[in-house]
């Protein structure tokens, strides 16, 4: 279970969270939705651990998370989280294939092979094989969306963030999509998804809305 409670968090003036919750468990889809700048990414990066609160508490299982103990952080999101970025975050000059592999080289628990193995398995899933030898720079934005839906999965974490995941996508591959992230509930991880997206609603367990500074079912 991942728990996040009296979270309080402001940009300079601007407050964006003001003792909220947020909850989710394993084997959930969660969506999180509303209005444009409400802070739906903020929260996501919170959960990664890439931007601080400024105070709340955080858990995930038994565990206390602290943000501010960078080398736990760390830890934590290189084991337990899959992000899928809105802007793909992929790297221009490299092929599909060197993005797609880029976390398992910072994780020494996977070896290589496996990992070449899940990018080719996932790529032959999502109609990416004849682009794996393309620089990024080449390729459509749908199939970006899709290498870096796969790169998040890579490492096969129990945590699954993703911002506006299938902005890109046409309706066979937002499909296609649907029913990876079904699987992956199967497979008993969490899936948190920030969405204007309503389609998505049809798999979700959850729907969060952030509203007046909370995150209300
Ligand atoms: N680093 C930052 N410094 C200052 N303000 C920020 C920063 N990051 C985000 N904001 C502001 O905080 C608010 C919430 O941003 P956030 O990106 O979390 O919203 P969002 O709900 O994900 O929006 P969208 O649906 O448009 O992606 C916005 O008003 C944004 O301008």
């Amino acid at each position: 279970m991942l728990k996040l409670t009296h979270l309080t968090k402001t940009y300079k003036e601007k407050r964006i969270f003001q003792n909220a919750r947020f909850e989710a468990e394993l084997g959930e889809i969660v969506l999180l939705m509303g209005k444009s700048g409400i802070g739906k990414s903020t929260l996501l990066d919170i959960i990664a651990g890439i931007k601080q609160y400024d105070s709340g508490e955080y858990y995930y299982q038994e565990t206390q998370l602290f943000p501010e103990n960078d080398e736990q952080m760390s830890r934590f999101r290189n084991q337990m989280i899959g992000y899928i970025l809105q802007d793909f975050a992929l790297i221009d000059d490299y092929t599909v294939m060197e993005n797609i592999m880029l976390p398992s080289l910072y994780n020494s628990q996977i070896k290589k092979s496996t990992a070449e193995k899940r990018a080719r398995e996932l790529a032959n899933r999502f109609d990416l094989s004849d682009v794996l030898a393309e620089k990024v720079r080449k390729i459509s934005g749908g199939q970006k969306q899709r290498a870096a839906i796969i790169r998040s999965l890579i490492l096969d974490p129990p945590i699954i963030l993703a911002d506006e995941p299938t902005t890109n996508l046409d309706s066979e591959n937002f499909e296609l999509v649907m029913r990876l992230f079904n699987q992956l509930k199967q497979e008993g991880k969490v899936l948190i998804i920030a969405t204007h997206d309503e389609r998505i609603l049809s798999i979700a367990d959850k729907a969060y809305h952030v509203v007046n500074y909370k995150i209300i079912v």
